[in-house]
């Protein structure tokens, strides 16, 4: 199936209505991700049918429990979730943070070709970034365990924010381990994608 096909059903099933413009540039991303992996290592996903769900589909799968307007996506390496999110809300000011400038340098490709005029790419170690305002929501995807993630940006929510941890099967350790008892933890259901997708949300607010 191309690409279109699997990416247009698959915002069907999860009920994402995205304009036909919006679709064609979240496949003028993974064009330029895979020209980018041919001579950089960015992703370790390269089957054309296993990124429309790994990389478009799993990080989309986020944007009906996305209630915020600025969002911090850290240790986005390609540009995931926070890329294809920014191009799906307009309206939502989402800055991208890798302490890789290969990473980043790809990031500032990818905004500068699609257009993607509500993203900011910051090049940092996320412990050492010092943003003039803290985010309504930091989110991350396989970027580090809950606690770690929590610690590493606790300076970078706002006092009524909270954090949103992409996670695969249920993270009973990693919450044990944080000392998280009772936050909210969504299953969800990514097409295409067979493994188990949880994501942890976390409010700031004690
Ligand atoms: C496994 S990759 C995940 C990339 C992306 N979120 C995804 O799901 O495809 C983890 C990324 O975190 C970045 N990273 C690790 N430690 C970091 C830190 N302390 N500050 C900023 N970025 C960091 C790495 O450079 C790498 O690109």
């Amino acid at each position: 199936m191309s690409q279109e096909q699997l990416l247009g059903d698959g915002l069907s099933a999860l009920g994402l209505a995205l304009s036909r413009e919006t679709q064609e540039k979240l496949l003028e991303y993974l064009a330029l991700i895979s020209k980018w992996n041919k001579v950089h290592n960015l992703t370790a996903v390269r089957d054309p049918e296993e990124m429309v769900g790994l990389h478009l589909l799993d990080s989309l799968a986020v944007l009906p429990h996305l209630k915020c307007s600025t969002l911090l996506d850290v240790g986005s390496g390609a540009g995931l979730p926070g890329i294809p999110l920014a191009l799906a809300r307009p309206d939502l000011k989402v800055t991208i943070l890798d302490s890789s400038h290969k990473k980043t340098t790809f990031q500032r490709q990818a905004k500068a070709e699609l257009g993607i005029s509500n993203l900011e790419v910051v090049c940092s170690r996320v412990e050492q970034f010092k943003p003039a305002q803290q985010f309504d929501c930091v989110i991350s995807r396989a970027f580090s365990d809950i606690a770690e993630f929590l610690k590493l940006t606790a300076h970078l929510v706002e006092p009524d924010g909270h954090w949103l941890a992409m996670k695969g099967v249920y993270p009973y350790e990693e919450l044990a381990q944080a000392g998280l008892e009772n936050v909210e933890v969504v299953p969800l259901s990514v097409p295409g994608v067979e493994a188990h997708r949880h994501l942890v949300r976390i409010e700031a607010k004690k």
